[in-house]
């Protein structure tokens, strides 16, 4: 197995600080130059943005949709109430699924092409609403949830890497985040679908709604072009030409095409002349894969740092407010508690808009260390507010507040608002640019397993939340979550350098440097 330790040659030289790649066609080395690159991607980008993104759209409406099916539910499954451990089953079930599909569906997006597995994604979003909404027995939902999941593990970690691999680098965390406001407009729909239609109980109908946008999308997706890089990797490169020909807009930019085809030819070569020079036959692609992830440094620092970030992303406890903020809300005496947790859906989005402008010029970096202070802080006041008031957890919204409490209540809106808003900007959606720190050749591997710590913690999060406000108190866990913001800004500060306007080659080259990156 290659080992690249310090001490070795480095087999891709880093790119020098002014941001040049050795390998990359750069167009002031020329004469005439090419046009300049658009200030805005070209509308065939934004088209297949949208096509791909709407998995993420219901990603956030299958995730979202759960907390009012579970109240409309009745005894429309197994002809009996549900018990709390059939609820917290049919919760988890997608987001265990995930966990367990996203690392598999690394392998997949490798053989098989990253467009393709979008395309199964989809239909297994189908075949999952159409088992849920046809469902009569507790198993059925569960075996529903759990073909949701695994749509939603393969599409979260494939959709932003497809994006990734096919967006201009001026552009990229543009476009990466904006998959993450199709999650969070999935969620926003999926809050006032519920809130509309749970008043007649027509779960069938909420959770079978999300087979339409699938439908939609398998269509438009057998029309978009497969991720160039993958197409690269596996010896199509006229076919790749083609593409990046239509991403960077056509005319005048031949060489420039040339250049970037050339460069990922040489990343491909370098990446197939360590893997000859290790020696790794006779092992399984899988195990070979994950011998260079961990064996090379740069793709272990990438690993490392791509788990961190999905890791806090989730430990953050931003989703136990997802899940339960209509249970908080309620024990708080709010009189519709479903339309106010449809406050922190609606932050979340609006405030992932703001981050889709101004994310490639503030930088991934910057941005998070600009917003974890925010989230802090909302969670700190939040717990303050908490401190004045006794939850019960069994009681309904009918509860007589005094007015003191109501004023910790409206304290803990506003601190959660902060929260929300801190999150929205940064950590909800720069971990998803995960795949811009790998090599093309662990690209789809490390984005697989990073996607699995997110729905890992994800799941941890989802289930401790509820005991933890009752063994800690709320009060305790809001300190535990701010606790867990300030280890991870501080491992941010020492372990992730900025990767804005760089293309993929030269991010990846990032982490070589002795000090990660960071200072560069
Ligand atoms: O990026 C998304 C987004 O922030 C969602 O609101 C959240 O529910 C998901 O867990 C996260 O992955």
């Amino acid at each position: 197995m290659n080992n690249n330790s310090a001490s070795e040659p480095l087999l891709i030289p880093p790119s020098p600080p002014s941001g040049h790649h050795p390998f990359l066609h750069h167009p002031e080395d020329d004469s005439p130059s090419p046009p300049p690159p658009s200030s805005s991607p070209s509308l065939f980008i934004y088209l297949l943005t949208f096509s791909a993104g709407i998995s993420g759209l219901l990603f956030g409406y299958d995730t979202g949709v759960i907390s009012s099916t579970l109240v409309s539910l009745g005894t429309s499954l197994s002809s009996r109430p549900l018990t709390p451990l059939d609820k917290s089953i049919i919760t988890s079930s997608t987001s265990l699924f995930a966990l367990l599909v996203s690392p598999f569906s690394s392998i997949l997006a490798d053989s098989l092409g990253r467009k393709r597995v979008i395309l199964i994604a989809s239909f297994l979003f189908i075949i999952g609403a159409l088992i849920q909404a046809w469902s009569h027995t507790v198993a059925l939902m569960v075996l529903g949830r759990s073909v949701v999941g695994m749509a939603v593990g393969a599409a979260s970690f494939v959709v932003p890497l497809y994006i990734a691999e096919l967006a201009p680098k001026e552009h990229r965390g543009r476009l990466v985040t904006m998959n993450v406001i199709f999650i969070t407009a999935g969620q926003v729909l999926a809050y006032v679908v519920g809130w509309l239609l749970g008043e007649y109980g027509a779960w069938r109908w909420m959770v079978g709604l999300g087979a339409v946008p699938a439908f939609v999308q398998a269509g438009l997706m057998v029309l978009m072009p497969e991720s160039p890089r993958w197409l690269v990797m596996v010896g199509r490169s006229g076919e790749a030409k083609v593409v990046l020909g239509k991403v960077v807009g056509g005319k005048g930019r031949e060489r420039e095409v040339e250049g970037m085809v050339k460069g990922i030819e040489i990343e491909v070569r370098e990446e197939e002349g360590r893997r000859g020079g290790g020696g790794g036959g006779g092992k399984s692609g899988w195990v070979q894969g994950l011998e260079e992830l961990v064996g090379v440094r740069r793709n272990r620092r990438a690993l490392a740092i791509a788990c961190l970030l999905q890791g806090l992303q989730q430990l953050c406890g931003f989703n136990s407010l997802m899940y339960f903020s209509a249970t908080i809300f309620m024990m708080l005496g709010f009189p519709i508690p479903t339309l106010t947790s449809l406050v922190v859906a609606v932050t979340n989005f609006a405030l992932t808009l703001v981050a889709l402008l101004i994310i490639d010029k503030v930088g991934r970096r910057r941005i998070l260390l600009w917003s974890i202070p925010f989230m802090v802080a909302g969670l700190l006041f939040a717990a303050y507010g908490f401190s004045f008031i006794t939850l019960s957890y069994t009681d309904g919204p009918g509860d007589e507040n005094p007015p003191a409490v109501q004023g910790s209540a409206v304290v803990i809106l506003i601190s959660i608002m902060i929260y929300v808003a801190g999150y929205a900007i940064g950590l909800g959606n720069v971990p998803w640019m995960q795949s811009e720190l790998f090599a093309l050749n662990v690209r789809s591997l490390g984005s697989g397993i990073a996607t699995a710590t997110n729905w890992g913690a994800n799941f941890v999060i989802g289930l401790t939340f509820l005991l933890l406000m009752e063994a800690l108190t709320p009060s305790w866990t809001f300190v535990l979550y701010a606790v867990i913001c300030v280890i991870g800004y501080g491992m941010i500060c020492v372990f992730y350098p900025e990767t804005a306007g760089l293309s993929l080659e030269e991010a990846g080259s990032l982490l070589e440097d002795d000090n990660w990156g960071v200072r560069r």
